[in-house]
């Protein structure tokens, strides 16, 4: 037997725990069973052998699981001997404790039994009603009344880190099967201003305009019943029970508390964003869900069903009724001093799981869009059972790991906060250095969230499918081939035998020829044995080979679309900037050309008054300048005459005479003005 896979308990995020189902395949063969234990402990350890008509490999191959549940486990074992009391009790945070967040996932083939365990079926309740049954009547006396108060409402909406639409139970059942009376009044509260509560009615049935769709609380399992179990809680704190139901469908997010009834709905069906907000910027959650706030038992079993319905179910040929989609529902408690309700609500999660089943598209005979759906499952499952893988194969601490968990949606919602430093950094795979259980974390860190993975497996189902869900859950793994006596052995250990002493022919006995035989023969077998290992392991890490390549090329396709996405998204930024530039340069160069205009307007106008300055007219001249002008003028003209008659008279006789004569006849009556 060659142990080659140690035990990872210590470093692994999840304890693993196998359930097999009953099964009642007829002439099907088992290829699994139990190792035997001590009477009333449970198994621990089981074998897997293929099928007689499975050829290529003969080896045995030997699992270790935290414990194996048998076909005859009833749910409340599997209840109780996982643990899940004990992660309710880490999420309430007993003695004035911090919280712990806690995870249960079931993890299988399609039609093992995952949603059998985590939701029961008609008569029997699952893990999920059990353990709100156990959560509700441990705090049920210290929960805080919101349909009383409406502070409550308004702290709890306001303490929430998520972006969250938050409503009471009842306001959000006379949302999805109120007559619509109500609906005005319900649709406020999904605001974030606090709102009248409703009364009880609705959930007790009595309300009669309503109810057509509801599930019927009478009709629900009672089945196994939990009266006696009870977590410790924290007697100095009041609590909330705040309830959120999502699915992650071909990789996307999807509230499952939105009712997509009309066809409308479903269209506009949103996808949503996990990722660090404003008040949670170290720690990253599903951004925008719905989320309930339930005061009692019924209230959330209600919430449950109506999130059940809303969760896509498609018939495949594996499974009649198949989860098509990864299920998480979301407990959250939230608690608060009771004395100092100032104080802001810290709160603790407890996430249930129900994961799609794994199935060989082949077999399960699907086509087109479901074909595509179980491509997208397998392709996170495949991712999931590399995270896990990658922890068991971590046996040398001081070579971290890297879980690569930002591979899908799933992956980095199962993972992402279990490593609350790495994700804090924004790295996008998780060292397993960083693990709560290996390092001493700081004071003020959360606590590392505990998780639980039930696997599921049908012993006398899908061989193949199964071992590989095995192989990468198992806390450790062996591998053995049975030694078959060969045909020559046999014969050689006859002749052996028939060569005792006292039987001797008297001849000399071959007996160390023999010898020699038997050993080359032993040496043969074990060669033999060893080539089946490494056949064994070299079928593995073929298959690793295939699903790694496999996971590379949907990386490579994945970047490809990023890139294209991101190209596009950034050449219309491009374009749309250069619109903008352009539309804003024109607009300034035509505020330019206009402001030039009026400036040359301006220099005209005051060119225009410029020239009006230059031909500047004087006043027109008065009467009395005319006058006083032409005055001047007659004087000037006289002082002229005078001049001129001086001037003659001192000149030439016949001048004189001339002059003379002219007196002579201005004498006569006519001469000039002043003459005698
Ligand atoms: N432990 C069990 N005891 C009795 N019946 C079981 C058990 N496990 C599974 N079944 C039955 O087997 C059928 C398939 O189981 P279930 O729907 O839980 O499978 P699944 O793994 O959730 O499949 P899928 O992944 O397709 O949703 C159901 O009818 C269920 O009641």
């Amino acid at each position: 037997m060659t142990g080659d896979y140690p035990s990872r308990s210590n470093a692994a995020l999840f304890d693993v725990y196998l359930r097999l189902r009953p099964s009642y395949t007829p002439g099907a063969e088992r290829f699994l069973d139990v190792e035997a234990t001590q009477e009333g402990d449970y198994p621990t350890h089981i074998t897997i052998k293929p099928p007689a008509n499975d050829h290529r490999k003969r080896a045995i191959e030997k699992f270790e699981f935290t414990k194996v549940f048998q076909e005859d486990a009833a749910q409340l074992d599997l209840f109780q001997s996982t643990g899940v009391p004990e992660i309710i009790e880490g999420v309430v945070g007993k003695d004035r404790g911090q919280g712990r967040d806690g995870l249960l996932a079931t993890l299988g083939v399609t039609g093992s039994g995952k949603s059998h365990t985590i939701l029961g079926s008609k008569t029997q309740r699952g893990l999920t009603q059990l353990s709100l049954d156990v959560l509700f009547q441990s705090i049920q006396s210290r929960i805080v009344d919101t349909s009383k108060d409406d502070d409550v409402l308004q702290s709890l909406t306001v303490s929430d880190v998520s972006e969250a639409q938050m409503m009471t139970a009842s306001n959000f059942l006379e949302l999805t099967y109120g007559d619509g009376t109500a609906s005005t009044r319900a649709s406020r509260a999904t605001s974030r201003a606090a709102t009248p509560m409703m009364d009880m009615s609705f959930v007790s049935g009595a309300g009669a305009n309503m109810r057509k769709h509801m599930p019927r609380l009478s009709t629900l399992p009672q089945y196994p019943e939990v009266q006696d179990i009870q977590v410790d809680c924290d007697t100095s704190s009041q609590y909330a029970v705040v309830i959120s139901m999502y699915e992650v469908y071909n990789d996307r997010i999807f509230d499952l508390l939105i009712s997509s009834s009309s066809k409308s709905a479903i269209q506009k069906r949103r996808g949503l964003l996990f990722k660090s907000t404003e008040l949670s910027p170290d720690r990253k959650v599903v951004a925008g869900l719905r989320k309930i706030i339930c005061s009692s038992l019924e209230e959330a079993l209600l919430v449950l069903e109506t999130g059940l319905v809303e969760r896509r179910v498609a018939g495949t040929g594996s499974n009649a009724v198949s989860s098509r989609s990864h299920g998480f529902f979301c407990v959250e408690v939230r608690k608060r001093p009771e004395r100092s309700i100032s104080c802001t609500w810290k709160s603790s999660s407890f996430t249930i799981v129900d994961l799609a089943g794994s199935e060989r598209a082949r077999s399960a005979k699907t086509t087109g869009s479901t074909l595509a759906e179980a491509g997208k499952i397998n392709e996170s499952l495949m991712y999931l059972g590399q995270c896990m893988q990658l922890q068991s194969d971590n046996s040398d601490l001081s070579k971290p790991s890297i879980v690569p968990f930002r591979q899908c949606k799933l992956t980095e919602l199962l993972f992402s906060n279990s490593f609350p430093s790495s994700s804090a950094s924004g790295n996008t795979a998780l060292s397993l250095r960083n693990h709560p259980h290996l390092t001493n974390g700081s004071s003020d860190r959360r606590n590392p969230q505990k998780s639980v993975m039930v696997v599921t497996a049908d012993p006398l189902g899908d061989f193949n499918a199964t071992s590989q869900i095995l192989r990468y859950s198992a806390l450790a793994r062996e591998v053995t081939v049975p030694r078959v006596p060969s045909v020559t052995s046999s014969i050689i250990a006859g002749a052996h035998g028939a060569s005792v002493p006292g039987k001797a022919s008297g001849r000399s006995s071959p007996t160390a020829s023999s010898e020699d035989l038997e050993a080359a023969l032993a040496e043969i077998g074990r060669l033999r044995a060893e080539l089946d290992i490494v056949s064994v392991r070299y079928d593995e890490e073929v298959r690793r080979r295939r699903e790694a390549e496999a996971s590379w090329s949907a990386a490579t396709e994945r970047c490809e679309m990023i890139e294209n996405e991101v190209r596009d998204e950034m050449w219309g930024e491009f374009e749309a900037r250069l619109e903008m530039e352009t539309r804003r340069w024109r607009a300034a160069a035509e505020e330019e050309s206009e402001r030039n205009d009026q400036r040359m307007d301006q220099k005209l106008d005051i060119l225009a008054r410029g020239i009006e300055v230059q031909v500047y007219e004087d006043p027109a001249a008065t009467e009395d300048d005319k006058v006083r002008e032409l005055e001047d003028e007659n004087e000037r003209l006289k002082r002229k005459v005078e001049e001129l008659s001086r001037e003659k008279g001192l000149r030439s006789p016949s001048k004189k005479m001339r002059v003379l004569k002219t007196r002579k006849w201005e004498g006569s009556g006519i001469g000039f003005e002043g003459s005698p």
